[in-house]
């Protein structure tokens, strides 16, 4: 039986059929207002959200909101409780929901209630999308280029809370196992914590971000991780991530390392491109090219850095929304805390909470009027209305505060917003930058690939594609024509009478007809090609290839697909200029 809450009796509850949310015209929806700052936003968007679905659908529609309790209200209702169970209850029965920031003790006190929520209802995912929106104050010189969403893995990791304080009985016990069982050593006085990160956690947040990907016609999915160090644990997540992408999504997917070697820089339509990078440098790499990004899969605190610090380049955590995610249930939240210092001033930015809102109006269909609070909301800040954090970065700004940004919002709704052209020149735009970073990854493949933070580490990065084949029948005159009008050294030759691919060379040419007299335009090349030709695979690393080149004593090497078909050349020349640029490949 309830206590506190109480469903609205005029709204219908969403549920799932056949798999997929059916959502009636009158939903119920869970609202937890939150600490701090929590019910000054959550005051301002509640009315604009209503706005927006009165003015998208014109009373057809409506949101029924229902009031869950968590953090200091639950506490003060329920003598103490801060994460009730009957919230619990109701956030998995009315399946979405959206909050506002809750208050965590530093260094002691109970454990966060938003790791907790997200813990006991299984939310995995933790979707935060950072996009610039008009009028929007940035450091950036081109802040439109960032368009990332970031899938942060959010039921393990350091953030799971395994830990163990420094002279407690457990942190002893736990450290005498690890020293005298497992031969670690550390300082006596070590607080210990435990990084659980495994392939069901890891494989399930990445299929949602691949799945997101392929859904949204987005480029790329970037598995971000500090493998190098942490091997496995962060080095298995880049490893379980790949594993999924080639198991699950075959066809729709491919690895940044055929982008290059198979397909010349150039993206199939609707293929998904699947590549990796290093924690440290994602955070250089979002500043200085964040167009080579787009959907990023990270583990727990990673991404928690990640979405505060990507949030920063487009207006600040002020205004980065997210949601909480699990098959069926989402809970959608501001990403940034309860900024208690703001608390009841009716000042802050209600942008993180409003814009979450328009992910919730988005996850359940309603398009419209996410589409008319986004186009509403870049009207009133380029005509710098807004709250105290942009117009302290603004000039000639107009300072309000949050109830009355909400106003102007609302004003601006009602008004006339042609809503469908701002999203067409979005994607008019979004498409012309695609294409011109297409073309400099296939004029400059290298030159791209090294720019946008993928250090060579195997041959199909190097290699030089589509390398030229020639029939076998083929008269070594005519493919000395060839050679000299594509400056190339070599042709490949196709399997002939037997049956093997070969390759001739400027020297056969020389050793086996100049200097024999014989006549080119009466030899076929399938007759001084070298063979068998020594081959390797595109995922061949730089040592392996290094070390067959020299125990085979030859200077260039062909590289084969899956299918065992050229599809380039690698000669001791590129392996050399890489290695003297970047060093040794991990
Ligand atoms: N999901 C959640 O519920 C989260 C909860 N928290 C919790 O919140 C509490 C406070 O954390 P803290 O680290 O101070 O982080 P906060 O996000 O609460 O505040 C840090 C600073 O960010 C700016 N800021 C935050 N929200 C807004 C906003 N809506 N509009 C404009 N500026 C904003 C302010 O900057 P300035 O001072 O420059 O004006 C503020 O001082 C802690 O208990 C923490 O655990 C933290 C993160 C997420
Ligand atoms: O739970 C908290 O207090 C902080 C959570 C947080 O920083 C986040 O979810 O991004
Ligand atoms: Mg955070």
């Amino acid at each position: 039986m309830s206590q506190h809450i109480q469903y609205p009796e005029s709204g219908e509850k969403i549920t799932i059929k056949d798999g997929k949310l059916s959502v009636p015209d009158n939903p119920i929806i869970g609202c937890v207002e939150g600490d701090g700052i929590g019910p000054d936003i959550t005051r301002a968007c509640l009315r604009i959200w209503d706005a927006a679905v009165e003015h998208a659908y014109k009373g057809k529609r409506k949101i029924h909101w229902a009031e869950l309790f968590m953090g200091e209200k639950a506490a003060a209702k329920y003598d103490g409780n801060y994460f009730p169970d009957e919230t619990k209850e109701a956030l998995k029965d009315l399946l979405i929901s959206i909050k506002g920031p809750l208050t965590t003790p530093v260094g002691g006190g109970f454990r966060s209630l938003n790791v907790s929520l997200r813990q006991e209802l299984d939310l995995y995912a933790c979707v935060r999308p950072v996009r610039h929106y008009a009028g929007v104050p940035s450091p950036l010189k081109k802040p439109e280029d960032v368009d990332v969403v970031i899938f942060r893995e959010n039921t393990e990791d350091v953030y799971a809370g395994l830990e163990y304080q420094s002279g407690s009985d457990e942190n002893k016990k736990l450290a005498k196992f690890l020293r005298e069982e497992m031969g670690a050593d550390f300082f006596e006085d070590a607080g210990l914590g435990i990084k659980p990160i495994s392939a069901y956690g890891s494989k399930r947040l990445v299929r949602k971000a691949i799945q997101y990907a392929i859904d949204n016609n987005r480029e790329s999915v970037t598995l971000v991780h500090k493998g190098n160090i942490m091997k496995f644990t962060e080095g298995a997540f880049r490893t379980w991530g790949y594993e999924v992408a080639r198991e699950e999504f075959g066809d729709q997917t491919i690895t940044e390392e055929e982008l290059y070697s198979t397909y010349g820089g150039k993206r199939p339509e609707g293929k998904v491109v699947i590549k990796d990078r290093i924690a440290d440098i994602i955070f250089q790499l979002l500043q200085l090219r964040p167009a080579d990004f787009d959907v990023l899969a990270t583990m727990n605190l990673n991404g928690d850095y990640l979405s505060d610090a990507a949030a920063a380049e487009v207006g600040g955590i002020g205004i980065a929304p997210g949601a909480n995610m699990a098959d069926h249930v989402a809970v959608f939240e501001a990403t940034h805390g309860t900024a208690p210092k703001y608390a009841g001033q009716d000042k802050v930015n209600p942008g993180s909470l409003l814009f979450s809102g328009v992910m919730l109006l988005e996850h359940i269909g309603w398009q419209e009027a996410a589409d008319l609070i986004t186009a509403a909301y870049q009207d009133v800040v380029t005509a710098r209305i807004v709250t105290y954090d942009f117009a302290r970065q603004l000039e000639g700004a107009t300072e309000v505060k949050t109830s009355q940004f909400a106003d102007a919002i609302i004003d601006q709704m009602r008004g006339k917003i042609d809503v469908a052209k701002i999203r067409r020149e979005r994607e008019e735009a979004v498409e012309r930058e695609r294409k011109a970073r297409e073309q400099r990854r296939v004029v400059a493949p290298l030159e791209e690939m090294i720019a946008s933070g993928r250090t060579p580490h195997t041959v199909g990065d190097l290699m030089n594609p589509n390398p030229v084949t020639v029939p076998a029948e083929t008269s070594v005159e005519d493919a000395m024509h060839l050679m000299r009008e594509k400056r190339i050294s070599s042709v490949i030759t196709e399997p002939g009478t037997e049956g093997e691919w070969g390759i001739m060379t400027q020297r056969d040419v020389l050793s086996r007809i100049v200097s024999k007299n014989r006549t080119p335009s009466t030899v076929q090349v399938e007759e001084i090609a070298s063979r068998p030709l020594v081959t390797t695979p595109v995922d061949t690393s730089l040592h392996d290839c290094a070390e067959i080149m020299s125990e085979s004593n030859i200077r260039r090497m062909v590289v084969m697909d899956n299918n065992n078909k050229p599809v380039g050349i690698i000669s001791d020349t590129d392996i050399f200029a890489s290695v003297e640029q970047f060093g040794l490949p991990e």
